[in-house]
């Protein structure tokens, strides 16, 4: 599935039009199908589309005459006093069909007794802050009880990176005109953007543009998770060693195991905490645990950094933070890690936070992936976790240019940048939300890394197949999506690995049922 911001929009439509598709006929289609599907999902007797004066609003007069023509009682409030090109010629024959039309100062009259109101106000040409006029107008559609179907992008929402300054429309339905646009899958944007659909608008393929940003679904991902050479021997299938734990915080450091094995890592060694050891030995059958000197805390810290070098010199990979612990001993831990290992690293949590203000990372030639969520990002980047909520693409692609690593930042969007490249997961779920399945992920990435899937790659085979997952738990038990544990997941991932691999162009047996794959 495609993504496109407003500028490689903008391009293809261009080269569209050189190819003698005219404006007329793209706005044509997109308003006959948004149309359709308004007729489709939502049944309306009685609709209103609130119109803005550019191409959106063009669209949204379209809409409304097929809505009219479908028998809907319409009427079209027009924000601008005069319009000029496709949208004037369509707001024309709106007029002369004895549609009723009128200014923002008649809305909220409009709005009551609407079934549905088409968000025709602002598309791809509006970034920042939407003016009070327009504002005012988003703030009327949101406080009727309508649903509301949005034009290409919720008005307010920038359609190039799901920012939100001040008003946006919430949608129940966003229909993209040719390609989903970025603001519809990122946060905020993501959420005022509701369910989101495309219709085809007529762009040639020779039209089409690189996107810039992809979405990371199983098409994508297809053929990058190695099946495992035969004859298999346990290290050749993947070892991994896991830096996780202190005396007081176990748990993180079982989830992080447990998902690298679910994930298909031959072997695992855990270095943990002299103090945490003996009980997760005894917990970790499947896993090689060594306890390292821990300080007064029951944190590792440097004097961990022998026992940690050891091990890792047999492992392929290195996964280190989860319930590792704040503090100096353990920057100093981290740093050490950063500076001697060759073999990938990938930091989560308390590695991330133990990171603020150190330039390790960016010193590092070998390559490095770090997981974090908003709060933890903003430690690093000197800002706070709202700061990098509101332009959470922007700080991603930020953060790996300054830090130079891939970066998974977590959330319902998880996105992972790594140079240029960017991709956005659709797979993840509010369910996730809950304590240890950050580490589970952790661990997942961790194994596809220690099996040498490059580090973009590996974050986003891992974010699906978490999310997945949990997806696939859903289904399978029908519970509420509040019940989910981390540990639920590790039963379900090694179904969501099979869908992926069954959309492997080297899959031996017959494609997943529904994947899609030739
Ligand atoms: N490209 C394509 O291939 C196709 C594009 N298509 C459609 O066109 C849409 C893009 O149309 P577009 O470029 O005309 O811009 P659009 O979103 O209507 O916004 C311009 C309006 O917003 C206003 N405005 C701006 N900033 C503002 C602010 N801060 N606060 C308040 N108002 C603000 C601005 O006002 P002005 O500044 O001019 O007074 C002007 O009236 C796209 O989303 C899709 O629906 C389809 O028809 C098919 C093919
Ligand atoms: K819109």
């Amino acid at each position: 599935m495609r993504l496109y911001t407003a500028e490689e929009m903008g391009s293809a439509d261009r080269a569209a039009q050189e190819m003698g598709i005219t404006g007329r006929i793209l706005m044509e289609r997109a308003g006959v199908g948004m149309a359709t599907l308004a007729l489709e999902r939502f049944s309306p007797r009685r609709a209103v589309a609130v119109c803005g004066g550019g191409n959106n609003g063009g669209d949204g007069f379209v809409v409304a005459r097929e809505l009219h023509r479908a028998g809907v009682e319409v009427e079209v409030v027009a924000s601008k006093e005069t319009y000029r090109g496709d949208p004037e010629a369509n707001l024309r024959a709106l007029r002369a069909l004895g549609i009723r039309v009128v200014g923002p100062e008649g809305l909220e009259g409009v709005l009551s007794g609407a079934e549905l109101v088409v968000d025709a106000l602002l598309g791809t040409g509006f970034s920042g802050e939407v003016r009070e006029r327009e504002a005012a107008m988003i703030r009327q559609i949101n406080a009727s009880p309508a649903p509301v179907l949005a034009v290409d992008v919720p008005s307010g929402v920038d359609g190039s990176t799901g920012e939100v300054r001040g008003a946006a429309v919430r949608a129940d339905l966003t229909v993209c005109a040719h390609a989903i646009k970025v603001g519809c899958v990122v946060s905020p944007g993501r959420e005022h953007a509701g369910r989101v659909a495309v219709v085809d608008i007529g762009i040639p393929p020779g039209a089409e543009v690189e996107p810039s940003v992809v979405l990371n679904d199983a098409a994508s991902l297809a053929g990058l998770i190695p099946r495992t050479a035969e004859p298999a021997h346990k290290y050749s299938a993947g070892a991994l060693l896991v830096v996780a734990g202190s005396r007081a915080m176990t748990g993180a450091a079982v989830m992080t195991v447990a998902g690298a094995q679910r994930a298909g890592c031959g072997i695992v060694f855990l270095v943990t905490a002299a103090g945490a050891a003996p009980l997760l030995d005894a917990r970790l059958t499947e896993a090689i645990v060594e306890g390292a000197p821990e300080d007064a805390a029951g944190h590792m810290g440097e004097e961990a950094l022998d026992a940690v070098l050891g091990r890792a010199g047999r492992a392929s990979a290195v996964v280190v933070g989860p319930g590792l612990g704040v503090g100096e001993g353990g920057r100093r831990l981290v740093e050490g890690i950063l500076r001697e290992v060759e073999a990938p690293v990938l930091l989560d949590a308390d590695a991330i936070t133990n990171l603020a203000g150190s330039g390790a990372l960016a010193r590092r030639e070998a390559p490095a992936v770090i997981t974090p969520h908003a709060g933890e990002l903003g430690r690093i980047m000197g800002a706070g976790a709202r700061e990098i909520s509101a332009s959470r693409l922007r700080c991603a692609r930020e953060a790996a240019r300054r830090h130079r690593c891939c970066v998974l930042l977590k959330g319902s969007d998880t996105i992972v940048v790594e140079g240029d490249r960017a991709a956005v997961n659709p797979t993840g779920h509010v369910a996730l939300a809950t304590a240890g399945t950050g580490d589970v992920l952790s661990g997942v990435i961790g194994a596809l890394l220690s099996r040498g899937v490059e580090p973009y790659d590996a974050a986003r085979a891992g974010a699906w197949a978490h999310g997945r997952a949990a997806r696939l738990w859903l289904e399978e038990t029908g519970w509420p999506a509040e019940s989910l544990i981390a540990t639920d997941l590790l039963s379900h991932l090694p179904r969501a690995f099979a869908e992926l691999l069954g959309n492997s162009p080297e899959a031996e047996g017959p494609a997943a049922p529904g994947s899609g794959a030739g």
